[in-house]
């Protein structure tokens, strides 16, 4: 059945947000089939909407204000109080998502969540700190978009699907942690944890386009990889649990960050520079052979290898 206009008009709007401003996960959200391809960028147009909030120039009191708008606007989504002719098109898509997906809702009260621990510049003493901040901004992306993919019947230990799509939402965080550290620094932000900044003398942070004197740079950037590499192995189990196009649009999402970590991995001091991205081209070529099942069938082996 054809959607209603409002609607349809609703999903365009957060289609177009998420052509233009998913520089890597469009690539993966285009594979997927219309109904989750819709759903998918609604989860994103909202998710952008927070973001933006939290990185934006406006004063503290006024991002705490506004994130407490968004978090009204969900409860009026979850209690299916958003009508379709309702000005806000990321509110329409996002309640028409919710109500043909069982999108676990409560994944964007994470996000909120997280984004304040932004706003009140907090910073993190351990990895285990930094993780519960990566599980609020993208552990819980990975499990809302669980609810659009849903699960193949059958599957084995399907049951830990929310905690595996939890684990990629880290990996894919602690990579762009790490392509960020400078555009974060020049905001005032670390997020490395502080107990690795100060076993490689990085303690001073990350302004400037070369390492401080004294510092391992290179040394923290490997440390941190190898973590983000064994949460992407951990999180691939997810895979073998998702339909042909879901699997397509994750192993999309999570190999153009893996080809990031890869080039990170080679030159350190390249995120001190500028920001390390992939070509066009080059994130095209992963996307399609995430649709053919090749990045999904090597992937998996080199998990199963893991576990072995
Ligand atoms: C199972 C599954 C689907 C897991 C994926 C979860 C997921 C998409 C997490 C997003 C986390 C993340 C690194 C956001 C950055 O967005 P950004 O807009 O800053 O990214 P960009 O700058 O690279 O475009």
């Amino acid at each position: 059945m054809p959607l209603p206009a409002p609607v349809m008009a609703a999903y365009s709007y957060c289609e177009a947000v998420t052509g233009q401003q998913a520089r890597n996960f469009a690539y993966g959200i285009r594979l997927l089939p219309t109904a989750e391809r819709r759903a998918m960028s609604a989860l994103y147009a909202f998710s952008r909407r927070v973001d933006d909030i939290g990185d934006g120039a406006l004063a503290s009191d006024v991002k705490h204000a506004r994130l407490e708008e968004t978090r009204q606007l969900l409860d009026r989504v979850r209690e299916g109080k958003v009508e379709e002719d309702d000005t806000d098109p990321v509110a329409v898509a996002l309640s028409h998502a919710a109500q043909a997906f069982p999108i676990p809702l409560g994944g964007l009260d994470e996000l909120i969540d997280g984004v304040l621990m932004d706003v009140r510049g907090e910073t993190y003493e351990t990895w285990d700190e930094l993780k519960t901040y990566c599980r609020c901004v993208a552990g819980a992306i990975g499990r809302l978009s669980l609810g659009v993919f849903g699960t193949q019947p059958g599957a084995h230990q399907v049951e830990r699907a929310p905690e595996y799509a939890d684990t990629l939402g880290l990996a894919l965080q602690l990579t762009n942690i790490l392509r960020d550290v400078r555009e974060d620094a020049e905001g005032g932000r670390v997020y490395l944890p502080a107990d690795d900044l100060a076993k490689f003398g990085c303690s001073d942070g990350f302004l400037g386009t070369r390492p401080a004197d004294g510092a391992d740079f290179a040394g923290l950037v490997h440390f941190e990889v190898r973590r983000a590499r064994a949460l992407f192995a951990e999180g691939y189990r997810l895979l073998p649990m998702l339909d042909r196009r879901s699997g397509a649009c994750v192993a999309a999402m999570a190999g153009i960050y893996r080809r990031l970590l890869d080039r990170i991995e080679r030159d350190p001091e390249a995120v001190l520079r500028g920001r390390v991205s992939l070509p066009g081209r080059e994130k095209a070529y992963v996307a399609v052979r995430g649709l053919s099942g090749l990045d999904a069938r090597h992937i998996a082996r080199q998990s199963a290898r893991r576990r072995t």
